[in-house]
Protein backbone atom coordinates (compact mmCIF):
# COMPACT_ATOMS: atom_id res chain seq x y z
CA UNK A 1 0.00 0.00 0.00
CA UNK A 2 1.13 3.81 -1.08
CA UNK A 3 2.01 5.84 1.87
CA UNK A 4 1.01 8.77 -0.80
CA UNK A 5 3.05 12.00 -0.21
CA UNK A 6 6.11 11.32 1.49
CA UNK A 7 7.78 14.08 2.82
CA UNK A 8 11.13 13.59 4.30
CA UNK A 9 12.03 16.58 6.86
CA UNK A 10 9.94 18.50 8.91
CA UNK A 11 11.10 22.04 8.62
CA UNK A 12 9.63 25.31 7.33
CA UNK A 13 9.93 24.10 3.96
CA UNK A 14 8.31 21.03 4.84
CA UNK A 15 5.15 22.25 6.72
CA UNK A 16 4.64 25.17 4.15
CA UNK A 17 3.98 22.43 1.34
CA UNK A 18 1.25 20.67 3.48
CA UNK A 19 -0.34 23.57 4.32
CA UNK A 20 -0.59 24.91 0.83
CA UNK A 21 -1.71 21.06 -0.09
CA UNK A 22 -4.57 21.04 2.30
CA UNK A 23 -5.37 24.46 0.72
CA UNK A 24 -6.21 22.63 -2.93
CA UNK A 25 -6.79 19.08 -1.40
CA UNK A 26 -7.73 17.80 2.22
CA UNK A 27 -8.08 13.94 1.42
CA UNK A 28 -4.67 13.17 -0.36
CA UNK A 29 -2.67 10.65 2.03
CA UNK A 30 0.63 12.50 3.52
CA UNK A 31 3.57 11.20 4.96
CA UNK A 32 6.12 13.51 6.89
CA UNK A 33 8.75 11.53 8.46
CA UNK A 34 11.92 13.70 10.09
CA UNK A 35 14.75 13.05 11.96
CA UNK A 36 13.50 15.95 14.72
CA UNK A 37 10.80 15.97 16.94
CA UNK A 38 8.14 17.25 14.30
CA UNK A 39 7.19 19.87 16.90
CA UNK A 40 7.22 23.83 14.71
CA UNK A 41 9.75 26.29 15.91
CA UNK A 42 10.82 29.11 13.37
CA UNK A 43 14.47 28.65 12.73
CA UNK A 44 14.93 32.61 12.15
CA UNK A 45 14.31 32.78 16.01
CA UNK A 46 17.92 31.40 16.68
CA UNK A 47 19.44 35.08 15.86
CA UNK A 48 17.56 36.41 19.14
CA UNK A 49 17.77 33.66 21.63
CA UNK A 50 20.06 34.65 24.13
CA UNK A 51 19.21 38.42 24.50
CA UNK A 52 15.44 37.20 24.40
CA UNK A 53 16.77 35.10 27.50
CA UNK A 54 14.44 32.38 25.87
CA UNK A 55 15.20 28.32 26.35
CA UNK A 56 15.03 26.13 23.52
CA UNK A 57 11.57 24.35 24.75
CA UNK A 58 10.28 28.11 24.64
CA UNK A 59 10.89 28.11 21.15
CA UNK A 60 7.79 25.45 19.76
CA UNK A 61 4.73 26.99 18.08
CA UNK A 62 3.00 23.88 17.70
CA UNK A 63 3.33 20.01 19.04
CA UNK A 64 3.58 17.30 15.96
CA UNK A 65 0.66 15.82 17.27
CA UNK A 66 -1.46 19.10 16.96
CA UNK A 67 0.30 19.56 13.60
CA UNK A 68 -0.59 16.07 12.53
CA UNK A 69 -4.55 16.54 13.16
CA UNK A 70 -4.92 19.90 12.30
CA UNK A 71 -3.32 19.20 8.88
CA UNK A 72 -4.28 15.38 8.22
CA UNK A 73 -0.60 14.04 8.03
CA UNK A 74 1.16 10.74 9.19
CA UNK A 75 4.02 11.99 10.96
CA UNK A 76 6.89 9.86 11.70
CA UNK A 77 9.15 11.70 14.33
CA UNK A 78 13.01 11.33 15.12
CA UNK A 79 13.63 8.53 12.32
CA UNK A 80 16.67 9.24 9.87
CA UNK A 81 16.00 8.13 6.76
CA UNK A 82 18.78 6.25 5.20
CA UNK A 83 17.98 5.54 1.41
CA UNK A 84 15.68 5.90 -1.07
CA UNK A 85 14.87 3.26 -4.16
CA UNK A 86 13.97 5.25 -6.81
CA UNK A 87 13.10 2.59 -9.06
CA UNK A 88 10.71 0.74 -6.40
CA UNK A 89 9.68 3.90 -5.34
CA UNK A 90 10.72 3.02 -1.72
CA UNK A 91 11.92 5.06 0.86
CA UNK A 92 14.15 3.44 3.77
CA UNK A 93 15.09 3.41 7.51
CA UNK A 94 17.01 1.25 9.55
CA UNK A 95 14.25 -0.57 10.53
CA UNK A 96 11.17 0.38 8.62
CA UNK A 97 10.10 1.33 5.33
CA UNK A 98 7.47 3.80 3.06
CA UNK A 99 6.07 3.35 -0.68
CA UNK A 100 5.50 6.60 -1.90
CA UNK A 101 3.60 7.97 -4.69
CA UNK A 102 5.76 11.19 -5.22
CA UNK A 103 8.57 12.15 -2.79
CA UNK A 104 9.51 15.43 -1.53
CA UNK A 105 13.06 15.75 0.14
CA UNK A 106 12.84 18.44 2.41
CA UNK A 107 16.14 17.90 4.32
CA UNK A 108 17.60 21.58 5.14
CA UNK A 109 21.19 22.00 5.69
CA UNK A 110 23.60 21.58 8.19
CA UNK A 111 26.68 24.37 9.54
CA UNK A 112 29.80 24.43 8.41
CA UNK A 113 32.79 23.66 10.46
CA UNK A 114 36.30 25.04 9.73
CA UNK A 115 38.64 21.95 8.59
CA UNK A 116 41.00 22.45 11.22
CA UNK A 117 42.18 20.63 14.52
CA UNK A 118 39.94 20.68 17.05
CA UNK A 119 37.00 21.82 15.44
CA UNK A 120 34.45 19.03 17.20
CA UNK A 121 34.88 22.13 20.31
CA UNK A 122 32.59 24.12 18.28
CA UNK A 123 28.82 24.56 18.41
CA UNK A 124 26.74 25.25 16.13
CA UNK A 125 22.93 27.21 16.08
CA UNK A 126 21.30 25.86 13.04
CA UNK A 127 17.93 23.76 14.77
CA UNK A 128 16.03 24.45 17.58
CA UNK A 129 17.89 20.63 18.42
CA UNK A 130 21.06 22.29 18.29
CA UNK A 131 20.35 24.92 20.73
CA UNK A 132 19.17 22.48 23.04
CA UNK A 133 22.20 20.99 23.31
CA UNK A 134 24.63 24.03 23.57
CA UNK A 135 21.79 25.87 25.69
CA UNK A 136 23.15 25.43 28.90
CA UNK A 137 26.59 25.58 27.81
CA UNK A 138 25.98 28.99 25.92
CA UNK A 139 24.40 30.48 28.59
CA UNK A 140 27.01 29.64 31.51
CA UNK A 141 29.84 31.14 28.91
CA UNK A 142 30.90 34.67 29.66
CA UNK A 143 33.31 34.51 26.72
CA UNK A 144 32.17 33.83 23.02
CA UNK A 145 33.95 33.57 20.22
CA UNK A 146 31.93 33.08 16.60
CA UNK A 147 33.65 32.18 13.26
CA UNK A 148 32.03 33.85 10.25
CA UNK A 149 31.02 37.32 9.69
CA UNK A 150 28.03 36.89 7.22
CA UNK A 151 24.97 37.30 7.94
CA UNK A 152 24.30 34.41 10.73
CA UNK A 153 27.71 35.54 12.45
CA UNK A 154 26.71 39.06 12.50
CA UNK A 155 23.17 38.28 14.10
CA UNK A 156 24.61 35.97 16.38
CA UNK A 157 27.76 38.31 17.31
CA UNK A 158 24.77 41.25 18.16
CA UNK A 159 22.63 39.14 20.28
CA UNK A 160 25.45 37.41 22.22
CA UNK A 161 26.34 41.04 23.05
CA UNK A 162 22.87 42.16 23.72
CA UNK A 163 22.75 39.70 26.18
CA UNK A 164 25.88 40.25 27.88
CA UNK A 165 28.14 37.95 26.94
CA UNK A 166 32.10 39.07 25.63
CA UNK A 167 31.97 38.39 22.03
CA UNK A 168 34.72 38.16 19.63
CA UNK A 169 34.17 37.96 15.94
CA UNK A 170 36.38 36.76 13.46
CA UNK A 171 36.36 36.31 9.47
CA UNK A 172 39.12 35.38 7.06
CA UNK A 173 37.78 38.16 4.96
CA UNK A 174 38.51 41.92 5.01
CA UNK A 175 34.76 43.47 6.09
CA UNK A 176 31.72 41.74 7.33
CA UNK A 177 29.00 40.90 5.39
CA UNK A 178 31.78 40.21 2.99
CA UNK A 179 29.82 37.52 0.10
CA UNK A 180 26.77 40.02 0.59
CA UNK A 181 27.96 43.74 0.38
CA UNK A 182 31.36 45.79 -0.59
CA UNK A 183 32.94 47.03 2.50
CA UNK A 184 31.85 50.69 2.30
CA UNK A 185 28.22 49.22 2.92
CA UNK A 186 28.67 46.69 6.09
CA UNK A 187 31.14 49.59 7.50
CA UNK A 188 28.52 50.77 9.54
CA UNK A 189 27.50 47.62 11.27
CA UNK A 190 30.82 46.53 11.66
CA UNK A 191 31.22 50.15 13.55
CA UNK A 192 28.20 49.47 15.74
CA UNK A 193 29.16 46.20 16.40
CA UNK A 194 32.42 47.38 17.66
CA UNK A 195 31.11 50.07 19.63
CA UNK A 196 28.49 47.63 21.78
CA UNK A 197 31.78 46.15 22.25
CA UNK A 198 32.26 43.32 20.01
CA UNK A 199 35.81 42.79 18.92
CA UNK A 200 36.35 42.08 15.16
CA UNK A 201 39.12 40.14 13.90
CA UNK A 202 39.00 40.51 10.00
CA UNK A 203 41.68 39.19 7.60
CA UNK A 204 42.62 36.41 9.47
CA UNK A 205 42.26 32.11 9.44
CA UNK A 206 41.32 30.12 12.58
CA UNK A 207 44.46 27.33 13.05
CA UNK A 208 43.21 25.73 15.82
CA UNK A 209 40.93 24.98 19.04
CA UNK A 210 42.17 23.41 22.38
CA UNK A 211 40.22 22.72 25.25
CA UNK A 212 42.20 22.75 28.58
CA UNK A 213 39.60 22.53 31.45
CA UNK A 214 36.94 25.36 31.12
CA UNK A 215 39.00 27.59 28.87
CA UNK A 216 38.94 27.08 25.14
CA UNK A 217 41.83 28.82 23.36
CA UNK A 218 41.57 29.23 19.69
CA UNK A 219 45.00 30.01 17.38
CA UNK A 220 44.27 32.57 14.48
CA UNK A 221 46.92 31.87 11.95
CA UNK A 222 48.67 34.69 12.82
CA UNK A 223 49.47 32.98 15.79
CA UNK A 224 47.21 35.10 17.90
CA UNK A 225 45.63 32.92 21.31
CA UNK A 226 41.99 34.40 22.20
CA UNK A 227 40.73 32.48 25.17
CA UNK A 228 37.15 31.65 25.67
CA UNK A 229 34.33 29.63 26.69
CA UNK A 230 32.54 29.00 23.89
CA UNK A 231 33.20 28.90 20.50
CA UNK A 232 30.70 29.20 17.71
CA UNK A 233 30.56 27.99 13.69
CA UNK A 234 29.30 30.38 11.64
CA UNK A 235 31.11 29.87 8.52
CA UNK A 236 28.17 28.67 5.87
CA UNK A 237 25.63 26.21 5.53
CA UNK A 238 26.03 22.61 3.57
CA UNK A 239 22.96 21.88 1.50
CA UNK A 240 21.51 18.47 2.69
CA UNK A 241 22.18 16.04 -0.34
CA UNK A 242 23.44 12.86 0.92
CA UNK A 243 20.42 11.03 0.52
CA UNK A 244 19.87 12.48 -2.86
CA UNK A 245 23.35 12.20 -4.06
CA UNK A 246 23.15 8.40 -3.01
CA UNK A 247 19.92 7.63 -4.74
CA UNK A 248 21.59 8.87 -7.90
CA UNK A 249 19.83 12.46 -8.63
CA UNK A 250 21.40 14.88 -9.70
CA UNK A 251 23.03 16.87 -7.21
CA UNK A 252 25.57 20.55 -7.80
CA UNK A 253 25.89 22.29 -4.17
CA UNK A 254 22.22 21.20 -3.53
CA UNK A 255 19.83 18.90 -5.11
CA UNK A 256 19.37 19.95 -8.80
CA UNK A 257 15.59 21.26 -9.55
CA UNK A 258 13.88 22.62 -12.10
CA UNK A 259 11.01 25.21 -12.35
CA UNK A 260 7.98 22.55 -11.33
CA UNK A 261 10.50 21.80 -8.09
CA UNK A 262 11.18 18.29 -9.71
CA UNK A 263 14.99 16.80 -9.58
CA UNK A 264 16.19 14.42 -11.92
CA UNK A 265 14.30 11.59 -11.34
CA UNK A 266 10.62 11.29 -12.11
CA UNK A 267 8.20 11.66 -8.76
CA UNK A 268 10.84 12.86 -6.30
CA UNK A 269 11.20 16.59 -5.76
CA UNK A 270 13.09 18.81 -4.09
CA UNK A 271 12.08 22.67 -1.99
CA UNK A 272 14.09 24.29 1.06
CA UNK A 273 17.44 24.80 1.76
CA UNK A 274 18.86 21.59 0.20
CA UNK A 275 17.68 22.47 -3.01
CA UNK A 276 19.14 24.33 -5.95
CA UNK A 277 17.09 26.41 -7.98
CA UNK A 278 18.15 28.12 -11.54
CA UNK A 279 22.23 27.11 -9.84
CA UNK A 280 21.34 29.38 -6.98
CA UNK A 281 20.68 27.80 -3.07
CA UNK A 282 18.34 30.29 -1.61
CA UNK A 283 18.57 29.29 2.28
CA UNK A 284 15.64 32.15 3.21
CA UNK A 285 11.81 32.06 3.96
CA UNK A 286 10.35 33.53 1.16
CA UNK A 287 11.45 31.64 -1.99
CA UNK A 288 10.75 28.84 -0.11
CA UNK A 289 7.46 29.90 0.61
CA UNK A 290 6.71 30.37 -2.83
CA UNK A 291 8.29 27.15 -3.94
CA UNK A 292 5.96 25.23 -1.42
CA UNK A 293 3.06 26.89 -3.24
CA UNK A 294 4.77 26.09 -6.83
CA UNK A 295 4.96 22.40 -5.91
CA UNK A 296 1.83 22.11 -4.28
CA UNK A 297 0.37 23.16 -7.32
CA UNK A 298 1.91 20.23 -8.97
CA UNK A 299 1.47 17.59 -6.62
CA UNK A 300 -2.52 18.79 -6.58
CA UNK A 301 -2.63 18.06 -10.23
CA UNK A 302 -1.94 21.83 -11.09
CA UNK A 303 0.65 22.81 -13.84
CA UNK A 304 2.95 25.50 -11.75
CA UNK A 305 5.91 27.08 -12.70
CA UNK A 306 8.09 28.78 -10.03
CA UNK A 307 8.67 32.65 -10.55
CA UNK A 308 10.75 34.37 -8.12
CA UNK A 309 10.27 38.18 -7.86
CA UNK A 310 12.94 40.82 -6.27
CA UNK A 311 12.71 39.53 -2.60
CA UNK A 312 14.04 41.43 0.46
CA UNK A 313 16.17 39.94 3.04
CA UNK A 314 16.22 41.30 6.36
CA UNK A 315 19.67 41.27 8.60
CA UNK A 316 18.58 40.96 12.04
CA UNK A 317 20.50 43.09 13.77
CA UNK A 318 18.40 44.96 16.17
CA UNK A 319 21.11 47.94 16.73
CA UNK A 320 21.54 48.51 12.99
CA UNK A 321 18.66 46.20 11.35
CA UNK A 322 19.65 46.07 7.26
CA UNK A 323 17.17 45.44 4.56
CA UNK A 324 19.13 44.42 1.09
CA UNK A 325 18.11 42.70 -2.36
CA UNK A 326 19.24 42.23 -5.50
CA UNK A 327 22.55 40.55 -7.13
CA UNK A 328 24.70 42.52 -4.38
CA UNK A 329 27.04 39.75 -4.53
CA UNK A 330 28.12 41.22 -7.80
CA UNK A 331 31.71 42.50 -8.10
CA UNK A 332 31.11 44.97 -10.90
CA UNK A 333 28.59 46.69 -9.42
CA UNK A 334 29.15 50.94 -8.76
CA UNK A 335 28.01 51.66 -5.39
CA UNK A 336 26.42 54.75 -4.86
CA UNK A 337 25.86 55.81 -0.65
CA UNK A 338 24.26 57.70 0.93
CA UNK A 339 24.70 57.74 4.84
CA UNK A 340 23.89 60.21 7.39
CA UNK A 341 21.74 60.48 10.69
CA UNK A 342 18.87 59.96 8.10
CA UNK A 343 19.99 56.18 7.83
CA UNK A 344 21.58 54.49 5.05
CA UNK A 345 20.60 53.66 1.44
CA UNK A 346 23.32 52.26 -0.78
CA UNK A 347 22.10 51.20 -4.65
CA UNK A 348 24.37 48.90 -6.63
CA UNK A 349 24.24 50.15 -10.47
CA UNK A 350 25.57 47.86 -13.35
CA UNK A 351 27.45 49.48 -16.40
CA UNK A 352 24.37 50.28 -17.77
CA UNK A 353 23.48 52.16 -14.99
CA UNK A 354 20.39 49.76 -13.85
CA UNK A 355 19.74 49.37 -10.79
CA UNK A 356 21.00 45.83 -9.62
CA UNK A 357 21.09 45.61 -6.00
CA UNK A 358 20.44 47.79 -2.86
CA UNK A 359 21.02 47.99 0.61
CA UNK A 360 18.88 50.25 3.09
CA UNK A 361 18.94 50.61 7.14
CA UNK A 362 15.64 50.44 9.16
CA UNK A 363 15.09 54.26 8.90
CA UNK A 364 15.17 54.29 4.88
CA UNK A 365 12.68 50.99 4.98
CA UNK A 366 9.96 52.74 2.95
CA UNK A 367 12.29 53.54 0.06
CA UNK A 368 13.63 49.83 0.07
CA UNK A 369 9.62 48.97 -1.50
CA UNK A 370 10.02 51.39 -4.37
CA UNK A 371 14.08 50.24 -5.22
CA UNK A 372 12.50 46.50 -5.39
CA UNK A 373 10.29 47.90 -8.22
CA UNK A 374 12.98 49.68 -9.66
CA UNK A 375 15.69 46.73 -9.83
CA UNK A 376 16.22 44.96 -13.13
CA UNK A 377 16.69 40.83 -12.92
C1 LIG B 1 20.14 31.57 12.87
C2 LIG B 1 19.33 31.61 11.60
C3 LIG B 1 18.61 32.75 11.28
C4 LIG B 1 17.87 32.82 10.10
N1 LIG B 1 17.18 33.96 9.83
C5 LIG B 1 16.46 34.04 8.68
C6 LIG B 1 15.70 35.21 8.38
O1 LIG B 1 15.69 36.19 9.12
N2 LIG B 1 14.97 35.25 7.23
C7 LIG B 1 14.96 34.19 6.37
O2 LIG B 1 14.29 34.27 5.34
N3 LIG B 1 15.66 33.06 6.63
C8 LIG B 1 16.41 32.95 7.77
N4 LIG B 1 17.11 31.82 8.04
C9 LIG B 1 17.05 30.70 7.07
C10 LIG B 1 15.73 29.91 7.20
O3 LIG B 1 15.43 29.72 8.55
C11 LIG B 1 15.91 28.56 6.47
O4 LIG B 1 16.15 28.84 5.10
C12 LIG B 1 14.70 27.64 6.58
O5 LIG B 1 14.24 27.55 7.91
C13 LIG B 1 15.08 26.25 6.06
O6 LIG B 1 13.99 25.38 6.15
P1 LIG B 1 14.08 23.90 5.58
O7 LIG B 1 12.76 23.27 5.87
O8 LIG B 1 14.58 23.90 4.18
O9 LIG B 1 15.22 23.18 6.41
P2 LIG B 1 15.31 22.74 7.95
O10 LIG B 1 14.50 23.59 8.83
O11 LIG B 1 16.78 22.61 8.22
O12 LIG B 1 14.64 21.30 7.99
C14 LIG B 1 15.31 20.16 7.54
C15 LIG B 1 14.54 18.95 8.03
O13 LIG B 1 15.06 17.78 7.40
C16 LIG B 1 15.20 16.73 8.37
N5 LIG B 1 16.19 15.78 7.83
C17 LIG B 1 17.34 16.05 7.16
N6 LIG B 1 17.92 14.90 6.74
C18 LIG B 1 17.11 13.89 7.15
C19 LIG B 1 17.15 12.47 7.04
N7 LIG B 1 18.13 11.83 6.37
N8 LIG B 1 16.17 11.74 7.61
C20 LIG B 1 15.15 12.36 8.26
N9 LIG B 1 15.05 13.70 8.39
C21 LIG B 1 16.01 14.45 7.85
C22 LIG B 1 15.59 17.50 9.64
O14 LIG B 1 15.32 16.71 10.78
C23 LIG B 1 14.62 18.70 9.52
O15 LIG B 1 13.35 18.34 9.99
C24 LIG B 1 17.85 31.70 9.21
C25 LIG B 1 18.58 30.55 9.53
C26 LIG B 1 19.31 30.51 10.71
C27 LIG B 1 20.10 29.25 11.04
Amino acid sequence: MSDGIVIIGSGFAARQLVKNIRKFDVEMPLTMIAADSIDEYNKPDLSHVMSNNQRADDMTRQRAGEFAEQFNVRLFPKIWVTDIDPVQRIVKSRDRQWRYDSLVLATGSSALLPPVPGHELMLTLNSQDEYRAAESRLRKAQRVLILGGGLIGCELAMDFCRAGKQVTLVDNSASLLSSLMPPEVSARLQRRLSEMGVEIILSQQLAALQRDGDVLTAVLANGRRIEADEAIAAIGLRAGTALAQHAGLTVNRGIVVDGALGTSHEHIYALGDCAEINGQLMPFLQPIQLSAMTLAKNLTGQQARLTLPPMLVKIKTPELPLQLAGETRRADLNWQILAGSQGLVAKGYDSEQQLRAFVVSEEQMPQAFTLLRELVQ
